[in-house]
């Protein structure tokens, strides 16, 4: 899969709206950081990876696009910058890594006073990020790869490709390097409700590429594992504690607690930059979404209720994995395993 979802192109982010996959290929573009911050809290960009690539491009939209003469104007136009796209979603810690590395960037190009040269650093800083993301992505396809075997059926969950990343994907990466590699693997797909990631992006990416896919609803793990269908699990995360639990799509945890009662080797793949340092459990946050996510059809052209449109819900769109139900932790520097406190924190090279 050769899809770059989100470009930058002469001073505008282009990128595709994912919530018209798998029915259209609909490309956007802007100028206007805040038109990227809509984008990333409507999901029309989504993926721990690609949301900190489009928080990148939209601080040097900002700077870019900025009439500052002086630098100190042009800081606080990028502080107002970065408050606005920090406040679309709060729990992929990738978005927070990249708008942190945008601004140290831009502190340390002003120390030299001149508004240009901010400019044209903070644009390749953002260029940085998205490529470092793809050369990642394909390093740890490569790393993770070593762990499937010549007919492997592998398990994964929401969509962790080309479209959640700068490009080629974590878990999916790790699959489609396996495939890549000649390795006759199946994938099983999850549905991913109730955004749908799974059945519109992942199976979409897949059969694309003509790596050997199967649908099933989210309900059906549990059979799958009792019948032995299923020999390990791959899938993404959206932040990562020193601690090994994990963020991630809202479902993780269940397919988490079968995979460990069936024995079926259970990974989750992300960059380090997905590693969060600082916080603890308890300083997690689970985004809730709009309750029409569960109440409707993932079809983004008209709302079709599947229940009584009045109804409360709960849409909670991540939970946590305990370290416990973890087998593996597939990072591009290497492949944690328990105990998660010392083994990530040498891979963050923390000693
Ligand atoms: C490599 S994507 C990581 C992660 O992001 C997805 O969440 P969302 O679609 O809500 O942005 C999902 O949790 C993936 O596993």
């Amino acid at each position: 899969m050769k899809i770059i979802p989100i470009q930058w192109k002469e001073g505008r982010m282009v990128w595709i709206d994912t919530r018209f996959i798998p029915w259209e290929e609909i490309w956007r573009e802007t100028t206007d950081y805040k038109r990227v911050a809509k984008a990333i809290k409507d999901m029309e960009i989504r993926g721990a990876p690609a949301i900190g690539v489009a928080a990148a491009f939209g601080m040097a939209l900002a700077a870019y696009h900025s009439t500052a003469k002086d630098v100190d104007t042009l800081l606080k136009e990028l502080e107002e910058a970065k408050s606005v796209l920090a406040k679309t979603r709060p729990t992929a810690v990738n978005l927070f890594w990249a708008l942190d590395r945008m601004w140290e960037k831009a502190l340390e190009l002003s120390q030299k006073g001149d508004v240009e040269a901010v400019k044209e650093g903070l644009v390749e800083e953002a260029l940085s990020i998205q490529r470092e993301d793809i050369e990642t992505n394909m390093k740890m396809g490569k790393i993770g790869a070593q762990l499937i075997e010549d007919g492997d059926v592998i398990l994964t969950h929401c969509n962790t490709g080309a479209l959640a990343t700068a490009g080629y994907g974590t878990a999916l990466g790790v699959i489609r390097a396996a495939w890549e590699e000649g390795k006759k693997i199946q994938v099983i797909a999850t549905e991913t409700r109730p955004v749908a990631q799974g059945a519109r992006l992942t199976v979409w990416e897949l059969v694309k590429e003509g790596i050997p896919a199967r649908l099933i609803s989210d309900t059906m793990v549990g059979y799958l594992m009792s019948k032995k269908k299923i020999d390990k699990v791959f899938l993404g995360a959206d932040r990562i504690l020193l601690s090994g639990h994990f963020a991630n799509k809202i479902g993780t945890y269940q397919i988490a607690i079968l995979a460990h009662y069936h024995k079926v080797p259970f990974y989750t793949v992300a960059p380090t930059s997905t590693i969060d340092p600082k916080r603890t459990l308890d300083e997690l946050i689970i985004e809730e979404r709009n309750p029409d996510e569960v109440k409707c059809c993932p079809y983004p052209k008209e709302k079709i209720y599947i229940t009584v449109p009045e109804v409360e819900v709960y849409n909670p769109a991540f939970d946590v994995t305990p370290p416990e139900l973890v087998t593996g932790i597939v990072t591009e520097k290497g492949i944690a395993y328990p105990p998660y406190w010392i083994s990530l924190r040498k891979i963050l090279g923390m000693g």
